[in-house]
Order: structure tokens, then sequence, then C-alpha cells
């Protein structure tokens, strides 16, 4: 697990460790962990231009320009602000040989020092100006100016790293944003840092978690799912739902709903009823996926809340929740419910997303008492006790439609295995993100292919 911490508890780190430190050593190796990824990023190249802000950041920028001269590197710094740049920075840079000018020439690397925590908002036009005009790959100093390094949010103009160099612990702009590969220098911050803020599951951790069969196993020994999806007149979301359960555990699956004869044509393993009244008992829920939102969907729906165990209420049923807040009274606030919600749904719920989408998942999950899984490029899972793991996806292919459904039949499996639920929720995630790219392979694919490529999926975070 990679853990992540906001500037906040950064800084107060920092603080401590920068008392304990002589002037200016903690910059120092900060700027030599930059100028080594740079000489890597070089390669053969020998020409290296700085943009340098206000800050430390710039003082990093100008630190790093200082080693590069030392191994004979030619650097170039535009000073944003003039008379802000770091005085110490700037003086080695220019003992060492360092050239500031006005614009930067052509070069082989640009490192971004314009700014790094203290960043607010996009970048501002004259920075935009000169980033604009970079015809070399970026290495960023700490993080991709522009990017918010709490949240992640670009809003306007930023630069677009190929790499980035951080200091001291990962940020959650490295987890939420873009930002090339990112290497991390250690300060020896760690002993003040604390618990992170946010969670990252690494593959090794997904698939240490995923359940699978041991020798003493049956059919019943990984629970069973049971699938409250599809209906007549669309029964594509059951059978992508329940085939997706019965590919991720080797659990029982029950499907219970009106798309019971194409489920059961297409998933013969699954048990299949045409009411949820008759399905039998199941370890856990997945509820709503082609649902639909009518009378008899919100009788299935209430039928599943009090059903006792935990639950996962995608789609049409975040929908009915959204409409009806009767229906939460159905629900045993002490059985786990996980909500997963993409941004219109979760407008629906609890109002506009926003920038902050860490923030938001929290925001729903404390409200709901509910474990909240916010889909997107960057997928939140919040829980009610504040735990809270971010999955960047490597790529978009997973945003097709059904794909969703998928997804909520993966975790109700897990959910049914007995995965605590906010790890079943990022596990989920993650399984369902490396399926589409392996399913992908560089060209669209339906949720079809994705769910097929579930077990390849399963067996890549299983082998690390
Ligand atoms: N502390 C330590 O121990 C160590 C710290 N280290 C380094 O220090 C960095 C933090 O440095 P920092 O706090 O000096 O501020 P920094 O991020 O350089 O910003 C400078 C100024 O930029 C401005 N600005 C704001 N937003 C902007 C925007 N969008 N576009 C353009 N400009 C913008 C704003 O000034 P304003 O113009 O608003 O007055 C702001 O004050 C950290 O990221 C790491 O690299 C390392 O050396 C390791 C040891
Ligand atoms: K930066």
């Amino acid at each position: 697990m990679r853990g992540l911490w906001t500037t906040a508890r950064v800084r107060s780190a920092e603080e401590r460790v920068l008392a304990a430190t002589p002037p200016g050593a903690l910059m120092r190796r900060a700027a030599l962990g930059v100028a080594a990824v740079a000489l890597e990023l070089l390669g053969g190249g020998r020409r290296v231009g700085l943009l340098v802000g206000s800050g430390n950041n710039g003082g990093d920028a100008l630190w790093a320009g200082y080693y590069l001269r030392k191994r004979g590197v030619a650097v170039f710094a535009v000073l944003l602000s003039p008379d802000k740049a770091h005085a110490e920075g700037l003086a080695a840079f220019r003992r060492a040989g360092g050239r500031v000018v006005d614009r930067l020439p052509p070069v082989d690397l640009a490192v971004d020092g314009i700014v790094g925590l203290s960043a607010r908002g996009p970048l501002r036009p004259d920075a935009a100006a000169h980033v604009a005009d970079l015809d070399a790959p970026v290495l960023a100093v700490d993080l991709p100016s522009g990017i918010d390094p709490d949240t992640g949010a670009a809003p306007g103009p930023h630069v677009r790293a190929r790499a980035t160099v951080t200091f001291g612990c990962l940020k959650p702009v490295h987890a939420l944003a873009d930002c090339g590969e990112v290497r991390l220098v250690d300060l020896g911050l760690g002993p003040e840092l604390g618990g992170p803020d946010l969670l990252e599951l690494e593959p090794e951790d997904v698939g240490a978690a995923w359940p699978v069969p041991g020798p003493e196993s049956d059919k019943y020994t990984q629970g069973v799912t049971g699938v409250a999806a599809g209906s007549a007149t669309y029964p594509g979301a059951a059978v992508l739902a329940t085939g997706a359960a019965v590919l991720a555990t080797s659990g029982m699956v029950r499907y219970a709903g009106a798309a019971a004869e194409a489920v059961r044509a297409r998933w013969p393993e699954a048990i299949c009823t045409g009411s949820i009244t008759d399905a039998g008992r199941v370890q856990a829920w997945v509820a709503g996926p082609g649902l639909g939102t009518g009378l008899g969907s919100e009788a299935v729906l209430r039928t599943v809340l009090e059903a006792g165990v935990p639950v996962c209420a995608d789609a049409d049923a975040i929908t009915m929740l959204a409409n009806n807040p009767d229906l939460w009274d159905a629900r045993d606030p002490d059985t786990p419910l996980v909500l997963t919600p993409h941004d219109r749904e979760y407008e629906r719920l609890a109002g506009p997303v926003g920038e902050d989408r860490v923030a938001a998942a929290r925001r729903a999950a404390e409200k709901f008492r509910a474990v909240v899984l916010l889909k997107g490029h960057v997928t939140v899972v919040a829980g009610p006790d504040g735990r809270t793991l971010v999955n960047r996806a490597r790529s978009s292919w997973a945003a097709t439609a059904g794909s969703g459904d998928v997804l909520a039949g993966v975790l109700g499996s897990l959910l049914a295995a007995g995965l605590d639920p906010v790890l079943a929720a990022g596990c989920a995630a993650k399984v369902h993100a490396l399926a589409a790219e392996l399913a992908a392979a560089g060209a669209p694919i339906p949720a079809s292919a994705l769910l097929r490529a579930l077990p390849d999926a399963i067996r890549a975070v299983r082998s690390r």
C-alpha cells in the first residue's frame, strides 16, 4: 500500500525535521535527487532549462541546476519572479556557470520549479506561456505546477510531466493526477509523518486480499452473492453483473429478477429465480444495475436492504435512494452498505462532486454511514470511519456502457466472501481497471470483453 499525506501534514513534519537539520540541507538533498533523475532522463542530451518560481520549489530547481552544471550540463534558467527567486540557490547556480535567460533556448529537458506545495489554482499567465513554449520533456519538482497538491484538480493550464521527483513522502496529487513516473527522495520525514491521509492499493495488496479457495473450501466457503439487477427489457446489466460475480470468486451466485432466462442462458452456474422473494439466502447483495426505478424495483431494493447482509447499491438503486429517502429506513445501519455512484448519481444523492473528489466521497460516506466508491478515472473509496483509498486507472478503456455493472458484480462477490467493505471496494476498482486495460490492449472494448478479462486481471494481481 502506498500512503499519501496532505500538504498540511507534510508541512508540520517538515518543520520538525528542518529544525533538527542544518539550514539548506534538506533542499540540497531534494535537489540532488532532482539532478540525478534529470541526468537519467537526459540520456545523451546535454541541455537543461529551468522554470523557476518564487518559492522553495524554484530553489530546488536552481540547486538541481547547480548539480547538473557540476556534471557538465548546460543549464538555463527563466526566473518568473526575479526579485523573489531563492537567493542561495540562485547564487550557487550562477557560481557554477548557470545562465539566467528571459526565454528558454531549445533544451533536451525542462525542469518545472514553478510552484510546489504552496500551489493555488492553475498556472498564472506568464508561467503558462513559458510552459506552452516548451518542446522538451518535463521533469516536475515535487509536483507538476498548476495541479492542486491535495485534490489533484487541474482547473486550467498546468505542466504535463514526463516524471516527477517528490520529497519526504507522496502527496495526494501523486495518486490523483498524472505526474508521469513518480520518484521519491527520502528526507527522513518518516517518524514525523504519522499515518497517511489516503492509501493507494498496490497490485500485490489486491492479490493478497483476493479470496481464493483453499483445500478445505466448498461452494459456500466464499459466500453466496445475490444479484438483483436487470429487467425483461434490459437483461444485459443482469448478465454482466452476474457474470462478474461468477468470475470474481469461486463462491456461489444467485440471480433474482426479470432477466432470469437471459442470465441462466449465459451463466448456467448461477441459480436463477424470477422473484427476489424466492432467492434464498445470500451473504451479500448487488442491487441496481438495469433494475429500473419503478415501484416494483423499490420493493426489490427494500427487500435487499432489509436482508441484514452487506449490500452493494449501484446505478438505479442509487437513483431510488436519492429519489425516495424513505428507502434508507429499510436499512440496518450496522450492516455494511457500499454505494457506487458516478458523478451524476453522486449529485442526485449528495449534491455536486466539485473539484475535490476525495472530500466529496468522504462527505457522502459520513452522511450515509456507508462506504462510497466514487467512480471515475480516479476512483475514490471512502469509508464511514474516514479510511480512504484511491485508484487512478492507467487507461480510460473502462469508460464504456455496462462497465459499472461488471464493477458492481465483482464488488458484491468480494462482500459475500467477507472482505472488509472498504478493502472490497478498493480491490474491485483496481481489478476492474486492470481488466479493462488488459482487454483493450490499445483498442476500444465493450463491457463484455472487460468481463472476460477479469480472470486475467485476478491472475495478474495474484502473481505479484
Ligand atoms: N520545506 C522544506 O523543508 C522543503 C521544501 N521543499 C520544496 O519547497 C516547496 C514549497 O515551497 P514554498 O512553500 O516556498 O512554496 P512554492 O510551492 O515554491 O510556491 C511559491 C510561490 O508560488 C506562488 N504560486 C502559488 N500558486 C501559483 C501558481 N498556480 N502559479 C504560479 N505561482 C504560484 C505563490 O506565491 P505568491 O505569488 O502567491 O506570493 C507561492 O508562495 C516544496 O514543494 C518543495 O519543492 C524541498 O526543498 C524540500 C525541503
Ligand atoms: K513544480
